[in-house]
């Protein structure tokens, strides 16, 4: 691993680091904040942050102002690109294919399957790498934004145990019935519908058995421009009642899809992660 930037931040350290990836087999760069607690190495829980369509690893740690939370609770950040990356990549036009859209999956089909396998990456590779290169411990929290959203959902529930929390801002809840989610799908996994459901929040929700449950906090803003036609966390809601599976889904009013409305809240989230990786 080759660290590409630091910054000192909130008495601890904003880092990018940059790795070759086998699952993915390109380099990726990948966000790295480490609180002061982790400077003098003492052992810390780890956050994963999945950014959403056209995010890189800097959409989180410019905008989100999380550092100064993790700081406070101890938590070291990790915030990974969303896909991979480079000139012999697959990619596509469409700010929602391909590049800086790789929706935490394992792609199937041609041309993606050859590099796109970010669920190998951010659920395998990125915390063997994490744990081995940095004082972390072995307890883990995902979050994540609309496509990292939907990522970070799909990753905590296709993991049982893995995770100790799980929590989203504007999630792309169900993203085998909405257009985004569709057209991704088509691509990277091809028409089998079945498989979609393995890939789909709230169908692994209703599959799920109550001892895989993991405590959940998802939130929504009212003003957001993908609430009605990608997001849809009424379909959540229904199937967490569906399944007695406990979760909190709050809708704030006045806020839209961007990163104003993750740094409003993301302390909440990062205290709601801290209780379940301090237990
Ligand atoms: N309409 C947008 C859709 C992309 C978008 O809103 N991306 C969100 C995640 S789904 C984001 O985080 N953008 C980067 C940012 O706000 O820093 C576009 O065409 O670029």
């Amino acid at each position: 691993m080759e660290r590409i930037e630091q910054h000192a931040c909130f008495g601890g350290r904003q880092e990018v680091w940059r790795h070759a990836s086998a699952a993915l087999g390109c380099d990726m760069r990948v966000g790295v904040f480490r609180p002061s607690a982790a400077l003098r190495g003492e052992s810390c829980p780890v956050l994963y942050w999945l950014s959403g369509l056209t995010c890189t690893e800097q959409n989180f740690i410019t905008k989100a102002g999380a550092q100064a939370h993790a700081e406070r609770h101890g938590l070291i950040l990790v915030a990974p690109d969303t896909s991979p990356r480079g000139e012999g990549v697959a990619d596509d036009p469409a700010y929602d294919l391909g590049q800086g859209a790789g929706f935490y999956l394992n792609a199937t089909q041609a041309p993606w399957a050859a590099h796109y396998r970010m669920q190998d990456y951010v659920a395998e590779e990125l915390p063997a790498l994490i744990e081995r290169h940095f004082p972390a411990t072995a307890a883990r929290s995902i979050a994540g934004h609309s496509m990292g959203g939907h990522g970070a959902l799909v990753t905590a529930l296709r993991n049982p145990g893995r995770y100790r929390s799980v929590s989203a801002f504007s999630a792309v809840v169900a993203p085998s019935q909405v257009s985004w989610g569709q057209k991704a799908f088509a691509a990277y996994l091809g028409e089998d519908r079945e498989a979609w459901g393995r890939w789909d929040a709230v169908a692994l929700i209703r599959a799920a058995s109550p001892s895989e449950h993991v405590p959940m906090l998802v939130d929504q803003g009212l003003d957001d421009e993908f609430l009605e036609a990608q997001l849809r966390p009424e379909l959540l809601e229904a199937a967490c009642l569906d399944a007695g599976y406990l979760s909190t889904v709050r809708r704030h009013a006045g806020y839209d899809h961007s990163y104003y409305f993750i740094a409003s809240f993301i302390g909440e989230h990062i205290a709601f992660h801290a209780r379940a990786l301090r237990e």
